[in-house]
């Protein structure tokens, strides 16, 4: 597991991480959420002793970083995909992380082969694609088969069939008995990945709870109803001290009463139903609602405007990844494909 306690960083005046105590635990995926700047990073690298703490502590199954013998072997990280030396193949690339940190040889053709580079292993890293790139990040924190792993937004860059990939890969992890962390600020993915949820806002501590919990606690549930005698729902509900709102599309929405006896309500009182469904807010409602006094930056109303005008968006080329790593990509979606 990695425990926090009292994590604090400082730069300058600017406090990125305040007071951090939190418990990572193994066997489940754990989300890592906040705004732009709420410190997710800074924490990330503390974590991995890439940046020293201004106070407090973090332990890597009861260790500190520094104290791990092989820390690969401990705790493997995605943070930057991007930081790898571009005149290496992907397949040198790892030997070097493998042979410095005690790993046998053969783990490196197995991370590669887990990934799906095995027939790019020995191109030079500067050709790939970003997907390619976020593999090869992946591949390189799987090396040591650590039972810590972090990723920092792994989902960057790759397209769906990776995206799918990888939450498959984050679950079968944390399935085997692993310490899972993951950031990302794609919160549908976030929702379909983690179990557990661990929110920071300006450095700080909003939320450690589970998904359901997150989602229940910071959002509203309410169930809409639609009748073509809305008038006679409204008088029913209103005789048994129900209050139903009507929006704008001819439903009503009643808040802290279950569906069902909502229903049974309707049913006896003979009016005709075309809808009874129980609303919960996504992750991304829950996750706002929460944090909207953190935000540090805020989209300015009209700058928004003026960047994106209405109507369809520009029609200039789509940003596509250089080099012969895009055809990989393309090759590997057509193989899937046929
Ligand atoms: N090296 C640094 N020097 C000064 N300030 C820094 C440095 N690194 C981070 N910060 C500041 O610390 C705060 C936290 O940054 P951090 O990158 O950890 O946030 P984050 O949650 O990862 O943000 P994002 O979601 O945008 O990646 C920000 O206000 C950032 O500007």
């Amino acid at each position: 597991m990695i425990e926090l306690q009292g994590l604090t960083k400082h730069y300058g005046d600017k406090v990125a991480v305040d007071h951090l105590t939190c418990t990572v635990r193994p066997g489940i995926v754990t989300g890592f959420l906040g705004p732009n700047g709420a410190g997710k990073s800074t924490t990330m690298r503390m974590m991995l002793d890439l940046d020293n703490p201004t106070e407090g502590t973090v332990r890597i199954d009861g260790r500190h970083y520094r104290r791990l013998r092989n820390p690969l072997t401990s705790i493997g990280a995605l943070l930057d995909a991007k930081a790898i030396h571009g005149g290496r193949s992907a397949y040198h690339h790892l030997l070097c992380l493998a042979q410095s940190n005690g790993i046998p040889r053969a783990r490196v053709d197995e991370v590669l082969d887990t990934v799906g580079l095995t027939s790019v292993a020995k191109k030079r890293t500067k050709g790939f694609s970003l997907g390619m790139g976020q593999r090869l990040g992946i591949a390189a924190a799987l090396l040591g088969d650590p039972q810590v792993l972090l990723f920092d937004e792994p989902v960057n860059g790759l397209d769906p069939e990776g995206i799918h990939w990888i939450r498959h890969l984050m679950k079968d992890l944390a399935a085997q008995g692993r310490t899972v962390f993951v950031s990302s600020h794609l919160m549908s993915e976030m929702a379909l990945t983690a179990d557990h949820l661990i929110v920071i806002g300006q450095g700080r501590l909003m939320a450690d709870t589970s998904m359901a919990a997150f989602i229940r606690e910071n959002s509203r549930s309410y169930v809409r109803m639609r009748s073509p005698e809305q008038e006679q729902l409204r008088d029913l509900l209103h005789a048994e001290g129900i209050t139903a709102v009507a929006v704008g599309d001819g439903s009503l929405e009643v808040d802290g009463v279950p569906a069902a006896r909502l229903g049974e309500m309707a049913a006896r009182g003979r009016v005709v139903l075309h809808e009874l469904s129980p609303r919960q807010a996504s992750l991304e409602e829950a996750f706002m609602q929460l944090t909207a006094a953190s935000v540090e930056y805020h989209a300015h109303e009209d700058r928004r405007v003026a960047v994106r005008p209405p109507g369809p968006p520009p029609a200039g080329p789509p940003v596509q990844p250089e080099g012969w790593g895009a055809d990989w990509d393309a090759h590997r979606r057509q193989r899937k494909g046929s």
